[in-house]
């Protein structure tokens, strides 16, 4: 029998629904694990960590949760570990876990639309998938997964797309890498190279700025200051800016602040294809980093870990520049 570690923070899986139709907060995470269908062919032990609504999760938190399953694969030797999360930053935690953990056990995070006692909750079936996969050979070294409606996906790619649907998580451009079925995790992908940093502090001041038709320099000119560690530019198509921001744009390169670019499209890559005023080849020639594959969300987290993990210069450019090969 499989030990498995659930580690519950937070998020609508968490939730319910008040008497006003209002979805709040319990005291603590509720999840009725007598209830999952599981329990008896895994042995289940659970952490109540956090009960954070998921806006609230800082980096700090997500730092936390590294360390507390670093302990699990150290000290608890566990065979696999469960996160619950509110699903509007999942993403961002789940990237955080999966540029900083070691690829020894499979990490799975997942969470639900609808709040505990809604109808159609997807709460439990989640958590069950979840621990499913957790559990599953085949789950190993492939990275922290993200479990969610009887998909498998990559921490690294999945993004939230819809404000409500239980069909939120999907992958652009590369797609989910496996179904869950009734009693079976199935991949049918493999992940492409994993990177880990082993940090033990977050910094602050990385952000993330998005482009559109006739911006100017007001923001860039708003970040430039000495807090700044770290900016991501989700740029226009291909990755383009409007001219007017180039200006700014440049003081922060002068001051040394390292600037990613990745598009503002739902699928696709950043490149340098354009050359024109504000376009990829001129940012890529004023050293902005090209990301590739990465949303802006994730490339803000890889962005955050690299600094987090004293990179710079060639290093910190070729840690974040390239997700996909
Ligand atoms: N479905 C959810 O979990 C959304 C919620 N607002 C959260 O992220 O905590």
């Amino acid at each position: 029998m499989k030990t498995i570690l659930a580690i519950h923070t937070g998020g609508t899986i968490s939730m319910s629904q008040n008497d006003k139709g209002e979805v709040v907060p319990n005291d603590e995470n509720p999840i009725a694990e007598e209830q999952v269908i599981l329990k008896g062919q895994i042995n289940l032990i659970t952490d109540e960590m956090f009960n954070l609504p998921s806006p609230h999760v800082t980096p700090e938190v997500m730092l936390k949760i590294k360390q507390r399953i670093m302990r699990a694969i150290d000290e608890e030797h566990v065979d696999g570990v469960v996160i619950t999360h509110g699903t509007d930053t999942l993403e961002e935690t789940a990237y955080f876990l999966d540029l900083t953990l070691p690829n020894t056990i499979p990490v799975v995070v997942t969470g639900a639309m609808r709040s505990s006692n809604e109808i159609g909750s997807d709460g439990l079936h989640n958590f069950r998938n979840a621990i499913l996969v957790a559990a599953t050979d085949e789950s190993y070294g492939k990275g922290v997964l993200v479990v969610m409606n009887d998909e498998i996906h990559t921490a690294r790619f999945v993004t939230k797309t819809h404000t409500t649907n239980v069909a939120t998580f999907r992958t652009p451009t590369f797609g989910p890498i496996g179904i869950v079925t009734q009693s079976k995790a199935k991949y049918f992908q493999e992940l492409i190279k994993t990177e880990v940093a082993d940090i033990d502090h977050v910094v602050d001041g990385v952000y993330l700025i998005k482009a559109y038709a006739g911006m100017n320099g007001d923001l860039f000119n708003a970040i430039n200051h000495s807090g700044t560690k770290g900016l991501v530019i989700e740029g226009l198509g291909a990755g383009n800016v409007p001219p007017q921001t180039l200006p700014a744009i440049q003081h922060l390169i002068d001051n040394n602040i390292p600037i990613v670019l990745v598009s503002r499209c739902y699928n696709g890559v950043a490149q340098d294809i354009y050359d024109y005023e504000g376009g990829g080849i001129q940012l890529k020639k004023m050293g902005l980093i090209l990301c590739q594959g990465l949303n802006g969300q994730k490339a803000r987290i890889k962005l955050l870990v690299g600094l987090s993990d004293n990179k710079a210069g060639a290093d910190l450019a070729s840690f974040v520049s390239n997700a996909i090969s």
